[in-house]
């Protein structure tokens, strides 16, 4: 693990940045409910989880328009967005985290990560208005000392904005940051900032295996994570 040649082998890692859906929430069931009252709304039959497991992890404006074309052709989808992006919003923060359940050993993982003395940021292509009051819910929020939303800033994962921000606000390289994530959204956008990623394998992945996006590892949780870095930072000067 931690294989990544273009590195400093020796460098501690200071710092996770940690993405929400599909690595410390299975939120599809949230998904899944706020989707289909929206589908409802526009006379739309409902669809399944595991379709809507497929079009998550590009924030949710592309969710929006992805799920419209099951039904719509471009100009259709066009024409509706709006519309559906308010039903949408307006069905997901009446239900946000109801229906969503933490992975196992995500606040354990957390919890040995703040003991480590790593400081963490979560970073999500969700928007901050659905994220923050989710974390919050979960006993969440109180780990993370920055949360990012897909609504942040002008560009989100896979773009490495969001992550080079992180490392710009606690002072740190981005080799001395580990980005931990469940899709190649994650991956793409650590590598494009010279952070480390390690992968999860239980979230979604646009229906690919976490095998075939490029990582330093694939972790079974987030405890996993957190022994791993340890024994990175042991060998690390
Ligand atoms: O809401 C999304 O599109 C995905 O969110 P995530 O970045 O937390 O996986
Ligand atoms: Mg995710």
């Amino acid at each position: 693990m931690f294989t990544n040649s273009t590195k400093s082998p020796h460098s501690p890692i200071r710092a996770a940045i940690i993405d929400l859906d599909g690595t410390m929430l299975d939120t599809i069931p949230d998904f899944h409910v706020a989707i289909n009252r929206m589908r409802a709304e526009f006379d739309l039959a409902a669809i399944t989880q595991e379709a809507i497991a497929l079009m998550v992890g590009k924030g949710s404006e592309n969710l929006i328009r992805s799920v419209l074309a099951q039904d719509f052709d471009a100009a259709g989808v066009e024409h509706r967005i709006g519309e559906a992006m308010d039903a949408y919003q307006r069905h997901y923060l009446d239900i946000n985290g109801q229906h969503s359940t933490p992975y196992i050993d995500v606040e354990a993982g957390l919890k040995a990560m703040r003991a480590q003395g790593l400081r963490l940021a979560c970073v999500t292509n969700k928007p901050l208005a659905f994220a923050l009051p989710l974390l919050a819910q979960k006993g969440l929020a109180p780990y993370f000392e920055i949360v990012y939303g897909g609504d942040s800033f002008p560009r989100k994962k896979p773009d490495p904005m969001p992550l080079l921000q992180v490392c710009s606000d606690f002072g740190l390289k981005p080799h001395e940051v580990v980005a931990i994530g469940d899709s190649s959204n994650d991956a793409e956008a650590a590598r494009a900032a010279g952070c480390y990623v390690l992968t999860v394998p239980y979230g979604y992945n646009h229906g690919r295996s976490i095998h075939e996006t490029d990582s330093d590892g694939i972790v079974e949780s987030l405890l996993q994570a957190a022994t791993l870095i340890q024994t990175h930072n042991h060998s690390a000067h």
